[in-house]
């Protein structure tokens, strides 16, 4: 295995810069949750990219954002935590925004936190510009900090991404593969399966709401005396009244849509028929509660 190299990537970058939608590119399959709303990727998911000539590990984090209540905080602790940690980090920035000052933010923590982490500033959504515009973004990206390369990609035509991979790659340490071939991720199905319930209810909603829901898998198990069928039992949490009559909506509609879509998604994740049985939960406030946030996996 000479020239091997093995070791730990991560995205950062605004709310919204696509870092999702790319590391889902990067490994090829559904592993982060993504949606058009800011700050949903909650869980560090790792997505691992195997190679003939390394192994690249990829730690999904959420958004760094002016905290506004304790999962806030925790939220931007995890995220520092992680940029010092991994060998190189991936700054997204999208093409289609001007770099601003929350960018600018970034890059300024970046320098404190992670002094000695390579990174590469990585312009996403190419596809969305005229290329005279993702050259002016270049410009403007080279003015905020020290990359140690800048590259354009688009995750959803596929552009650079295979460049990308190997420049992030080349940041890594000579050394074995850290995973066993074919692993994807190493986030628990019990998460990846709430976060597929979590995405299936964001769709459509507004406003605060969003960062008011969270899904627990309570429990998982194939019917008795069956093997093509899994039951997964969840809840779904909101923190008020009001939130529960949304996501019910009109006789429990859009629950049941809700249902629906992500059970499909849960279908192909386990390679099984699975039969969701979904409650909604009040948990009065529980993104200010410390207790009721460790008990929701934070
Ligand atoms: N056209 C286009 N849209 C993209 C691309 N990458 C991401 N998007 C869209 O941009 C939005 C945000 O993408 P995400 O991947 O969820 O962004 P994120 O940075 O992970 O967001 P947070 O989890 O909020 O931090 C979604 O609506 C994506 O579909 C791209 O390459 N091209």
């Amino acid at each position: 295995m000479d020239g091997y190299r093995s070791g730990f990537a991560c995205f950062v970058g605004r709310p919204n810069a696509g870092k999702s939608t790319l590391t889902n590119a990067l490994v090829g399959t559904k592993v982060a949750i993504t949606s058009s709303k800011p700050q949903t990727t909650r869980h560090t998911i790792r997505g691992i990219v195997h190679r003939e000539d390394g192994q690249l590990i990829l730690i999904d984090t959420p958004g760094l954002h002016r905290p506004r209540t304790l999962l806030g905080q925790r939220l931007n602790d995890l995220v520092r935590e992680t940029w010092s940690e991994v060998d190189v980090v991936g700054f997204c920035v999208p093409a289609d925004q001007k770099v601003g000052p929350g960018d600018k933010f970034i890059a300024a923590e970046l320098q404190k936190i992670a002094k000695k982490t390579p990174v590469i500033g990585i312009i996403t959504k190419t596809d969305l510009v005229p290329q005279q515009q993702v050259a002016e973004q270049l410009l403007a990206l080279q003015n905020i900090m020290e990359f140690a390369e800048i590259v354009p990609v688009s995750a959803v035509d596929g552009y650079q991404v295979d460049t990308l991979e190997k420049l992030l790659l080349d940041r890594l340490p000579e050394g074995p593969p850290l995973y066993p071939d074919g692993d994807l991720t190493d986030e628990p199905e019990m998460t990846l399966i709430a976060e597929l319930i979590r995405e299936a209810a964001l769709e459509g909603v507004h406003d605060e709401l969003p960062h008011s829901i969270a899904v627990l898998v309570e429990e998982m198990a194939p019917r008795e005396g069956r093997d093509d069928l899994i039951d997964v039992h969840a809840n779904l949490y909101v923190e008020r009244t009001s939130q529960k009559a949304i996501i019910l909506g009109h006789r429990g509609e859009r629950l049941k849509q809700v249902g629906i879509t992500s059970r499909k998604q849960i279908e192909a994740l386990l390679g099984s028929k699975v039969f969701l049985d979904l409650h909604i939960k009040i948990a009065k406030d529980w993104q200010r509660d410390p207790k009721q946030l460790r008990r929701l996996g934070f």
